[in-house]
């Protein structure tokens, strides 16, 4: 699903006014849009329509006209010092005005909220909001938030901002937002996401093709790409035909990180899964799964030594993916080990404390294509030069420094709801819950990556599909399931059935 930013839409609207389609046809387009769900989710009942001055009030007050004409339980609370700005909006509101639908909020324009209504549409504002909202603004979305009605909110919950999800002082927490055209990036990015339960997207007559040929800030990965992403399995194949990778990892205190990751990279359909792993934890990998083959590195003490590197290098050819961080520890000689994986040029994909050698590695890192890097937000202060807070704040802002630093790096930017960045593109998976909050959540994310870079999908397509699978599966799995008591390695158990949902669905 796509998101497009404000100044997208606008000037889709500029087109369609240039090629005779109306602002005024647009809103009533809307306005039957919010129509549509009302009667399909069973609100046509008493019904508050909040309206500012822009456009956004302008699909409010078409809805009421619209509604009006069915039904007489409908009242617009105009919360605005003016009139409609725009001509289009002040078309509906002559309407409405001629029904005697309005009433003026003035300084008690809290009270008019607390009458009888079933549902209160939110039509305050929508991508036009430039500025904190202050009162009486702010009153009346209290006032929402406190009522006990179904709040359906028009285009976006008003208060959110558009482009980037941040709330501008306070903000409609809404059941149910209809969005036009396209949804937001506000809709999917924190906190934004928090203030809509659901989100549905309607058309409103601007051609499909115009809307395709815009370059969509932001990708919401849906069911219909994992199912396309999903690698064809075919009869006449063998294990060398999806990949035989190479995980490097695991350490005295982190033995089952990589452990997980492989489960998670043969769970999800690759040919052959070695690990290289210290000397003293080799014996344990066919005891945790005996598909597993294994490599013991030289150590010294229990961790490994610095032949580590030299002892691997040679070996590195025999394999088409490799995988790494997933518990190796940090030292210099994990550093080295990373070091001859990024000099091998093969596909790679980077994890934990792969990524802590990487602060050591940023030149060879600028070098290489066929990577995936999946930091978590402290992981990515390793790899640029901002501090947690300024990542956590715009994660989109950090995914563009991350993608003109390392030009030909994919990034998996890793939260509840991990970012994709490859050169222009962004993805972001909104699936995830609290069931993937646990340690060792982010190794199976590697294996599943690792995995259909084997199977044959470039490194960007494998990351938005590992982090898709991810997700899903976690989503499903709390339906069998509490969330509070899923162990990662069990997610991987569970792919089974949502590679199945996925083929068969
Ligand atoms: N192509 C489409 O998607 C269409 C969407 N439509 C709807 O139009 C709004 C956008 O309308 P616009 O007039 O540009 O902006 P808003 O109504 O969101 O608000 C602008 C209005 O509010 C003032 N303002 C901004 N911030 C504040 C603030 N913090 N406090 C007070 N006032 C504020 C600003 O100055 C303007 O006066 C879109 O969301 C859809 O709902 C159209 O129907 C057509 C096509
Ligand atoms: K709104």
């Amino acid at each position: 699903m796509i998101c497009l930013l404000a100044a997208q839409l606008h000037q889709l609207d500029q087109r369609s006014m240039m090629h005779g389609i109306s602002t005024i046809e647009l809103m009533g387009n809307a306005a039957k849009g919010i129509y549509e769900v009302m009667r399909d989710k069973h609100l046509m009942k008493r019904v508050m329509i909040i309206c500012g001055a822009g456009n956004n009030g302008g699909d409010g007050l078409a809805l009421a006209a619209l509604y009006h004409e069915s039904f007489e339980q409908v009242r617009v609370l105009y919360v605005a010092k003016q009139a409609p700005i725009s001509e289009a909006a002040r078309y509906y509101y002559k309407l409405c005005e001629n029904q005697n639908l309005l009433i003026h909020g003035g300084a008690d324009v809290v009270r008019h909220l607390q009458q009888d209504y079933d549902v209160i549409i939110d039509g305050l504002f929508g991508i036009g909001l430039s500025r904190d909202v202050d009162e009486p603004y702010a009153s009346v979305i209290e006032a929402v938030n406190r009522s006990p009605q179904t709040i359906l909110a028009i285009d976006l919950p008003s208060g959110i901002n558009s482009d980037d999800g941040k709330v501008k002082g306070s903000a409609v927490k809404a059941d149910l937002t209809v969005t036009f055209v396209a949804s937001k990036p506000g809709h999917w990015l924190y906190p934004g996401y928090l203030y809509s339960k659901e989100v549905l997207v309607k058309e409103i007559g601007i051609p499909r093709s115009w809307i395709e040929a815009v370059c969509p800030a932001l990708h919401v990965i849906d069911e219909a790409d994992l199912k396309k992403l999903l690698p064809i399995r075919h009869s006449h194949s063998h294990k060398g035909s999806y990949g035989k990778l190479l995980g490097i990892g695991g350490s005295q205190e982190m033995t089952g990180a990589i452990l997980m990751a492989g489960e998670a990279a043969i769970r999800s359909g690759c040919g052959m899964c070695t690990l290289a792993v210290p000397e003293h934890m080799q014996p344990s990998v066919p005891l945790y799964l005996p598909e597993f083959m294994s490599i013991g590195l030289p150590q010294e003490g229990m961790t490994i030594s610095k032949a580590a590197a030299q002892y691997l290098q040679p070996r590195l050819a025999a394999y088409d993916v490799i995988f790494c961080g997933c518990g190796g520890g940090r030292s210099d000689s994990y550093t080295d080990l990373v070091r001859i994986v990024l000099d091998s040029k093969m596909a790679c994909v980077i994890d934990g404390d792969g990524i802590y050698a990487l602060q050591y590695l940023r030149e060879e890192l600028l070098m290489r294509d066929q990577i995936v890097v999946t930091p978590h937000v402290k992981e990515m202060t390793y790899l640029i030069d901002q501090s947690i807070d300024e990542i956590i704040e715009d994660p989109l802002h950090a995914a563009d420094c991350f993608c003109e630093r390392y030009p030909n790096a994919v990034l998996v930017l890793k939260s509840e709801r991990p970012l994709i960045a490859y050169k222009q593109e962004r993805y972001l998976c909104a699936w995830g819950n609290h069931a993937l909050a646990k340690g060792g959540s982010g190794d199976v994310l590697c294996g599943l990556i690792a995995s259909f870079i084997g199977q044959g999908l470039d490194p960007f397509h494998a990351a938005i599909l590992g982090c898709g699978i991810h997700a899903y599966t976690a989503h499903l799995i709390i339906q069998d399931c509490n969330a509070r008591s899923v162990l990662p390695h069990e997610i991987s158990a569970y792919l089974k059935y949502s590679f199945t949902s996925l083929e068969t669905g």
